[in-house]
């Protein structure tokens, strides 16, 4: 019951309340021993009334710490599990735009490089089906390990929902997320996935967007990211694609 007056009214209010009820307490405490070792005086009621408040104040301060402490854990764990993708222990995306949001103000701002890439598993629709959700949950995880694996400090990876990733590449040129997004597709490619004895191939497209100058907002800048895996999907699958107007020479040759 502490636990939630102290979570309802906040712990001053809580405190404030707690204290006042020692107060009380302590008056009726001195009280009851007067009576019953019959004092008489003024002087042995006051005594016996500061030295009560004084344990039971000190009593309940300590559980009201206890309680105060228990509280910030939960709110702790709160704000983890409502910053985390429950299935593969990564960041969600509400988590992620708020992540990059100043590392992406900070890249337009001082016209400095900035990578998204925008990774989805192919044909997972299938694998659930043909081997059931468990597995699909299994390859998930694995998906988000195996990418993860390949990342420097500093990069930011998320799981979007469904079968989405994003990831965010700071301080990185378009031909470096290029390269980034294809060890992905290659440590994928190659990832041996087991199910109940069988082998199941997997494979992602990526879609790769670097800053540009038009890019006005954050949405607009993982839009760009989310056309190029469009562009890998039509593209067959299992490829890495880049957004029209990063490198006009790269892009066609990438796409061929
Ligand atoms: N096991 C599992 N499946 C999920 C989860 N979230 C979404 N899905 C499934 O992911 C599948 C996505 O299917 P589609 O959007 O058609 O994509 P796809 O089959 O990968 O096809 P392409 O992306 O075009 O290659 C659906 O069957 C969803 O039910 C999840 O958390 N766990």
């Amino acid at each position: 019951m502490l636990r939630q007056w102290t979570e309802v009214l906040g712990p001053a209010k809580a405190l404030a309340l707690l204290l006042a009820a020692a107060l009380l307490a302590a008056v009726a405490v001195s009280q009851l021993l007067i009576s019953l070792l019959g004092f008489g005086d003024r002087v042995a009621a006051a005594l016996c009334a500061g030295l009560s408040a004084l344990l039971l104040a000190a009593l309940l301060g300590r559980v009201l710490l206890g309680l105060l402490a228990q509280l910030e854990q939960s709110t702790l764990q709160l704000k983890r599990f409502s910053s985390t993708d429950m299935l593969t222990g990564i960041v969600n995306r509400r988590a992620f735009l708020g992540l990059i949001e100043r590392e992406w103000a900070l890249a337009r701002r001082y016209e400095t490089t900035c990578a998204m890439v925008m990774i989805d598993l192919d044909h997972f629709k299938r694998i659930n089906e043909n081997f059931g959700h468990r597995c699909g949950d299994m390859l998930l995880r694995q998906i988000a390990e195996a990418s993860s694996e390949t990342l420097r400090q500093g990069d930011v990876l998320a799981r979007f929902g469904g079968e989405e990733f994003g990831l965010f590449l700071p301080h990185t040129d378009p031909l470096g997320a290029l390269d980034v997004a294809e060890r992905i597709r290659e440590r994928v490619e190659r990832l041996d996935f087991c199910w109940n004895g069988h082998v199941i191939p997997v494979s992602v497209s990526l879609g790769v967007a670097a800053l540009q100058a038009d890019h006005h907002s954050l949405d607009q800048f993982v839009n760009a990211a989310e056309d190029a895996l469009h562009m890998a999907k039509a593209d067959g699958r299992n490829c890495v694609r880049v957004g029209d107007g990063l490198m006009p020479g790269r892009a066609a040759e990438l796409r061929a």
